[in-house]
Order: C-alpha cells, then sequence, then structure tokens
C-alpha cells in the first residue's frame, strides 16, 4: 500500500526535492541553535566584547532569516506538491467512478462516492505533503540532538535519552485508536453527505409530503452520530496532546534538576546547561512531529486505502479482450435465450427469445415489473445477460466495444434527466460540439424550436437544476432533439405515462414518428396508437416473452395481448 503510495510521487520528483531538501536544511539550522547558544554563552560572553556579541547576534538572525525564507518553501511548494498529488488522485478517481457499471451505483451510496472524491483525497494530500518530510525530519532531528547532547555530557543525555522516547508509546497507543476513529468518522461523513444529497434532491417530494420533520429526524440521527465520532477523536487528541506537554515539561525538569548538579559539581557548563534546556525541547520535537504524522497519517491511509479500493472495483461491464469496433449498424436484433438476474438467484428475464429486423419498430408490453426496462436495458450493456446473448447484425454485443456499441444506441427516458446547464448544452449533449444551426436543426425536428424562440434568452435559457424550469413535454421534446443530434441507428423509447395536453401529445408523437424513421426502435409502449402501429408487438410476463405479433395477429389470438389491451384500452 505505502509503495504504492509512493508512486504518486514520481511526477513531482523536481519539487519534492525542493520541499524535502528545503525542510532538512532547515531542521539543520533549528539543530545548530543550542549549540550557538552554547558557544554564545561559554565563549563569547566572557570576552564582554560588545562589536563581537552583536556580529554574533547579527550572524544569527541572518541564518534565521534565510530560515524563514524556506519555511516559506516548505509551506508553499510542500503543499503544492501536496495538492499536485490530489489533484492527480481525484482526476483519476472521477475517471474511473465514470467507468464503474450500473450494478456499482445500484449499491453504492451517492454521498461516499462524494466524500471518497473529496474529503478522503484532502487528507491525502495532507499526507502526502507532510509524511515523508516529517519522518525523515523527526529521525534527522532526533538523532542530531542526541549527538549535540552526548557532545556535551554524557550521562545527561543518556538520561534524557531514556526518557524522552518512553513518552513515545503514549504518541503511538493514541495513533492507533485515532486509526479506527478516522475510518469510522469517513463514513459518518459519507452518510450524511447522501443524506443531504437526498434531501435536497428529493425536496418537491419532501416538501410535497410535509416531511420536512421526519427528513430533519433523519437527518439529526447522522448529525449525532458524527458528532459522537468527532468528539471521540478530540477526546483522544486531548488526551495525547496534554500529556506530551506534561511529560515534555516532566522530561525538562528532570533534566533541570541534574543539569544544575552536573553545573555545581564542574561537570557542566552554565552554556552547557542552557543548550541542554533547548535541547530537551529539540529533542521533543521528532516526538511531535511524529505525533503529528501520526495524527495526520492514519486519516490519509484510510482515505488512500478507500481510494484503492475504488479504484481496483473493475466495472462489471467492460470492453472484452480484443473487442471490435463496430460498424455502423444496419440495425438488427437478435435476444437469444436471454436470462438475466440483478442478484443470483432471482432471475428476472428467463430465456427471452427475439428478433427484431433492421429499421422495424418492436412495442414491449405487459405488467408493471414484467422485465421491458430491464430487458432494454441489456442492449446498451448497462448490464450483462447472465444466459444467452444479444447480438446486433450478427455480432454479440460483447464482442464490441462498449464505445462504439452505445454510440449508435439512443435511449429516451420516461424521466428524462437534463444538467442544469442553457437549452444548448443540453441539447447538445446529444453531439457534443454541435453548431448552433445543429442545434436549431435538431430543435425543428423535434418540435422545440417555437418553445425556445419564445423563452427571452433562446438557447441560453438556463433550465434549472434537472431542468426543473421546464414542462414535462418540453424535457420530452429536449430529449428527442438530443437524439436527432446523436442520430443512432438503434432506439430505445420509454414511453412516458404521465398523460400531456392533446397538442402538445401530439407534437410529441410527430416528432418521435419522425425519429424513429429507419432506426430500429424498441419501445416501451404504454399508449394504443404507439402499439397498434409497431411492427411487431412482444408481450412480457414474468421474464419471459409470451406472445409476439403484430396487433391483427395478437387480436387474433385472443391471448394475453387481446385481455391486456381489452383491459386498458376498452374505451377507446
Ligand atoms: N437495478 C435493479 N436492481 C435490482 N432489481 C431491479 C433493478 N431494476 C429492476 N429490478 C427488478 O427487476 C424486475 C423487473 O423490473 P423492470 O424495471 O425491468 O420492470 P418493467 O416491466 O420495466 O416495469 P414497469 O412497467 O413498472 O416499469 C422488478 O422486479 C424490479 O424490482
Amino acid at each position: 500500500m505505502f509503495t504504492r503510495f509512493l508512486s504518486y510521487y514520481r511526477p513531482y520528483r523536481g519539487l519534492f526535492l525542493l520541499d524535502f531538501s528545503a525542510a532538512v536544511v532547515s531542521g539543520l539550522l533549528e539543530l545548530g541553535f543550542p549549540v550557538a547558544v552554547k558557544a554564545f554563552v561559554d565563549l563569547l560572553l566572557p570576552t564582554a566584547d560588545w562589536p563581537l556579541i552583536i556580529a554574533a547576534v547579527a550572524g544569527l538572525l541572518g541564518i534565521y532569516a534565510l530560515n524563514t525564507g524556506l519555511m516559506v518553501v516548505v509551506t508553499y511548494w510542500g503543499h503544492m506538491l501536496g495538492i499536485n498529488i490530489e489533484t492527480e488522485m481525484r482526476r483519476q478517481a472521477f475517471e474511473h467512478v465514470q467507468k464503474l457499471s450500473f450494478r456499482y451505483f445500484d449499491n453504492m451510496k451517492t454521498g461516499h462516492i462524494v466524500g471518497r472524491l473529496t474529503k478522503d483525497l484532502e487528507e491525502i494530500g495532507e499526507v502526502a505533503h507532510h509524511g515523508p518530510e516529517d519522518l525523515f525530519i523527526a529521525v534527522m532531528t532526533f538523532l542530531g540532538a542526541l549527538l549535540i547532547m552526548l557532545s556535551i555530557n554524557v550521562e545527561l543525555a543518556v538520561l534524557t535519552a531514556v526518557i524522552v522516547p518512553a513518552t513515545g508509546w503514549i504518541t503511538n497507543h493514541f495513533g492507533q485508536r485515532m486509526t479506527q476513529n478516522f475510518r469510522q468518522l469517513f463514513t459518518r461523513v459519507g452518510d450524511f453527505n447522501t443524506r443531504i444529497e437526498e434531501t435536497v434532491g428529493g425536496i418537491r417530494v419532501v416538501q410535497a409530503f410535509g416531511n420536512e420533520g421526519h427528513e430533519s429526524g433523519l437527518f439529526e440521527q447522522d448529525n449525532s452520530a458524527y458528532r459522537r465520532t468527532k468528539l471521540e477523536a478530540y477526546k483522544l487528541m486531548a488526551a495525547s496532546s496534554s500529556l506530551n506537554y506534561m511529560s515534555m515539561r516532566l522530561v525538562q525538569m528532570i533534566v533541570m534538576i541534574a543539569g544544575a548538579w552536573f553545573v555545581l559539581t564542574n561537570q557542566l557548563s552554565p552554556g552547557g546547561f542552557v543548550s541542554f534546556l533547548i535541547l530537551v525541547t529539540v529533542f521533543f520535537r521528532p516526538v511531535e512531529k511524529i505525533s503529528a504524522v501520526i495524527e495526520t497519517y492514519p486519516k490519509g491511509m484510510a482515505g488512500f486505502r478507500r481510494f484503492v479500493e475504488l479504484m481496483e472495483t473493475a466495472p462489471d461491464v467492460a470492453d472484452a479482450p480484443g473487442a471490435i469496433e463496430a460498424p455502423r449498424f444496419s440495425g438488427e436484433i437478435r435476444f437469444a435465450g436471454v436470462r438475466f438476474a440483478y442478484a443470483p438467484g432471482g432471475d428476472v428475464l428467463d430465456g427471452v427469445d427475439l428478433t427484431v429486423p433492421a429499421g422495424k419498430t418492436l412495442a414491449i408490453v405487459g405488467p408493471s415489473g414484467s422485465g421491458k426496462t430491464t430487458l432494454c436495458s441489456l442492449l446498451p450493456r448497462f448490464y450483462d445477460v447472465t444466459g444467452g446473448a444479444i447480438s446486433i447484425d450478427g455480432i454479440d454485443i460483447r464482442r464490441m466495444t462498449l464505445a462504439s456499441l452505445r454510440r449508435q444506441i439512443g435511449i429516451v427516458q420516461q424521466d428524462v434527466f437534463l444538467f442544469g446547464g442553457t437549452m444548448r448544452e443540453n441539447i447538445a449533449y446529444g453531439r457534443l460540439g454541435a453548431s448552433d444551426a445543429e442545434i436549431w436543426e435538431a430543435a425543428r425536428k423535434a418540435r422545440l424550436d417555437d418553445v425556445i424562440a419564445a423563452m427571452p434568452d433562446g438557447l441560453d435559457t438556463i433550465v434549472g437544476e434537472r431542468g426543473v424550469k421546464l414542462s414535462g413535454g418540453q424535457k420530452q421534446r429536449v430529449a428527442i432533439a438530443r437524439m436527432f443530434l446523436k442520430d443512432p441507428p438503434i432506439l430505445i423509447l420509454d414511453e412516458a405515462t404521465s398523460a400531456l395536453d392533446t397538442e402538445t401529445e401530439r407534437a410529441i408523437q410527430q416528432s418521435l414518428n419522425d425519429l424513429t424513421r429507419g432506426r430500429t426502435t424498441l419501445v416501451i409502449a404504454h399508449r394504443l396508437a404507439t402499439i397498434r402501429d409497431a411492427d411487431l408487438i412482444a408481450v412480457v410476463d414474468d421474464g419471459r416473452v409470451v406472445e409476439l405479433g403484430s396487433h391483427q395477429d395478437l387480436i387474433a389470438r385472443a391471448g394475453k395481448y387481446a385481455a391486456l389491451h381489452q383491459a386498458q384500452f376498452a374505451v377507446i
């Protein structure tokens, strides 16, 4: 895990070296301070040579001015290193998330994904910057301070060296508990991110039901769970930092009393004594640094582990080795013995056999939950079949690249998803980079041009989050306009069940007729006109195609379709 983490430094070697060497020099200069103080007290003071004393102090000031500059380098460029690594990981994670399959999103909470791409990576960035540098400097300062102490007074040095690291276990003990705590904390953040996402996303439903209080109650549970976990973290932090502080002061006092004895018995110079007291603090710094690393490292590593877990989640639908770039389809679709289950054992499709000739329209009808949507979502490989095969123009769709397959299938969903930008952006989503002229042409074909022309900002009209500022009929026409731009040989339509006024309905129907002309179309049909006009009708029941034929055929057969037709459209 750790070596994998280090590999992210590779592109930033220069930056790392700059930051690292500035930090090392700065550490050495800090180590030099007690040595300088000793020389100052023992050698310089007795000379009573004021100009020399002032020159020495000025010299020290110069050195520390240099150190200040080094700190700027460490803080700015060091953090730049961290943020560069963080940004790179976020880019990779975002790209990867987009490749994951429907099944992953079916089972994952959005807030957790958001958390992984934001909070987790932020913590990783902190560790990336502080981790290696702080650890190295800690070891360097520890050894450096020890050597200097030994050179001043061996007994006192040994005494200090024994008691200081003993305090190290405190840090270590708390560090491990904090790791667990942070792991929990990440989950809590994910939980309430999800809650906020859902409540804000579904605010219209929440308010319509007047369920704000209920939502607040649920949110409060997540919020207070987060508070509890965070308080636990602060408790650990308080115990650890105060114990550290206390032990540092304790060691200082021990050194003070022992040092006093050494001075009075002439085994230590006054300069050495002062220097020693400073060295104790310097000696403690590595312990503090390590405790700081121990505080950020678990957070970062917990985040990194989740990042790796995400990156290692393979999409369960992916290009097969040697997958071919599908040629432009003429569009014959064949389902052969197709079986499918969302979860093992729960077959949703139970051996579907169907052939739709190129350019024809297949209407899929059947009771709710019978598997119509599922059947359609197998064609663009949102899920892979668990048995049997689907082929287009005789080629198994699993042998094609996902990109070349999906490029040639257009989907108009019942509940259209728009992005929060402008009309232009939303229509051009069908073919990124389409010109305004092409967008207008598509809008015209979708019977949407008059609507856009009447809008105050035309194509620049903002549609609101998920298109809330548009009517249902307008959203559907945006979806249709997208399809005219995309121009796929195969279409999947999930016909809207909600009733529109007759005029809009007719406009949409006309544009859909234009759209489906010459394309193989699967339509999950609810309207009698669509069903009657279809070349083929498949009646799906309980995961099987129970009847297949034209309207006349099926009515004549007086079977399931005839019954369904009778029940649903008897009044028409
Ligand atoms: N993502 C999913 N994960 C698990 N089960 C699912 C998922 N989507 C659908 N199902 C289940 O699969 C079955 C078929 O659902 P599907 O949406 O294909 O039916 P449908 O015929 O399109 O229904 P409707 O006409 O009501 O839209 C249902 O029992 C449903 O609960």
